[in-house]
Parts: C-alpha cells; structure tokens; sequence
C-alpha cells in the first residue's frame, strides 16, 4: 500500500481512541477530530510549495519561505468532512474551500451526490481532500475524479480511519492520491462499517442517531 501513510505518534493513538469510545459525546468528538486534523495536516502538507521571499530580522537580511497556500484547495466531503476544515484552515489560512455532498447509499454502499461547489482549480492547485473515514472508498474515489475532471493534478487525501478496502480503491483508481490517516483499521462489515472503527462519524459529530 505504497500511496497510505499512517500518521503514527502517540498523540494521535491516545485521541483516537477517546473518539472510538462510544461513549465519547459530540462536543468531545468534535473536538478531537479538529485536533488531531491539525496532528494529520502537519504531515499530509510536508510537500506544498514554499517561494523564498526576503526579510529582515532584527539584525540582518535573510533569505526565507513563505507557503503558496493560494494555490491550496481543501474540499471536505460533507457531512463529516467538515469536521476536519476548521482545522486545517489554521494552518492554510489562504486556502479555498470547495465543497462535495456525497452520502453512501446504505443498499448499495455507491455514492449518491447532492452537492458540489468548487472554486477554481487547475494543475498548479494542491487539494486536499478531507473525510474521515475512508471505508469502501466509493465516496472517496468519487470525489477524486470530479477533482481531476476539473484539472487537479496534485491530490492528497486526509483521512482520520481508513479500511483496507478503501485504500484498495485508492490503489485501483487513483494510485497517484496520496492517503494520510491516523489509522488502517482492520476490515468492514458486512454493512460497509469500518471495524473496529468509531461508528458513523457524520452522526457521531451531529447527533442525528
Ligand atoms: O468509503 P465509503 O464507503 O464511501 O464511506 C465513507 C463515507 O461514509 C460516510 O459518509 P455518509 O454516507 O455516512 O454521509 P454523512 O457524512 O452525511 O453521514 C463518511 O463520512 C464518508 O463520506
Ligand atoms: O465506519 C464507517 C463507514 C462509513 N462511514 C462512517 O461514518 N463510518
Ligand atoms: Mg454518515
């Protein structure tokens, strides 16, 4: 799985794992789940573009960076993706915000759209694409290609849990997205949930079960 990497630090495992409690209520799951996106973001953009620019310090002139977050889209799949923008955003304050609403069909488990408004995209644009859980990957691979239809070149895939199965697709459809995940957990269930997983994160954040 050469496109996965899991974001290992003890912070992570130790926040994770108040989220997976099912007795972890939403203001805390909203909590962690912007905490540790800002742990994932800090690996997921270790290749975005820096421009040196000129500065004084106090005492001489130096040659130093700056980022083109610009050129930086992030586009959560709602619902439960927008858990994660806020965070990210701290660290891109620049970035554009696209949105793609996608839900999974609980028969078929294939995404159904209801959503999509994106700001400008072209091959110099990196994206980042926030869900947290990557299960089937059908929602994901989804979103990938209305990205790449758009002209995104440079995708990278933010992901709180991911399944073998998701990253599989990844691997099938998109090997070219890099996934970034605090964790790979074990497989799926025969209704498409991640196991052990942390139930379904759009109603763990929102209360609507
Ligand atoms: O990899 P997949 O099998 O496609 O599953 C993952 C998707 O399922 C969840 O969304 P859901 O359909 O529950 O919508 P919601 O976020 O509105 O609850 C989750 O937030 C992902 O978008
Ligand atoms: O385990 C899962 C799988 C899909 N979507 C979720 O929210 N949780
Ligand atoms: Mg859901």
């Amino acid at each position: 799985m050469k496109n996965l990497h899991v974001v290992d630090h003890p912070l992570i495992k130790h926040k994770l794992t108040i989220m997976r409690n099912k007795n972890t209520g939403p203001k805390e799951f909203r909590e962690l789940l912007r905490e540790i996106t800002f742990l994932l973001a800090y690996e997921a953009t270790r290749n975005i573009e820096t421009v040196e620019i000129e500065i004084e310090t106090p005492l001489e002139k130096i040659i130093g960076f700056a980022i083109e977050d610009k050129k930086v889209v992030v586009v959560p799949i709602l619902r439960a993706g927008l858990g994660m923008v806020d965070s990210i955003l701290e660290l891109l304050p620049n970035a554009s915000v696209g949105h793609v609403g996608v839900y999974r069909d609980p028969e078929t488990l294939k995404p159904v759209q209801y959503y999509c408004k994106l700001p400008p995209i072209d091959n110099s644009s990196t994206v980042f694409v926030l869900d947290p859980m990557l299960a089937t990957g059908f929602s994901g691979v989804h979103a990938v290609k209305i990205l790449k239809d758009r002209g995104a070149k440079n995708i990278v895939f933010v992901s709180l849990i991911a399944a073998p199965e998701g990253v599989q697709q990844f691997n099938i459809h998109c090997p070219d997205v890099p996934i970034y995940t605090a964790c790979l957990d074990r497989q799926l269930n025969e209704h498409g949930y991640i196991l052990p997983g942390l139930g379904d994160a759009g109603d763990r954040l929102y209360r609507t079960k």
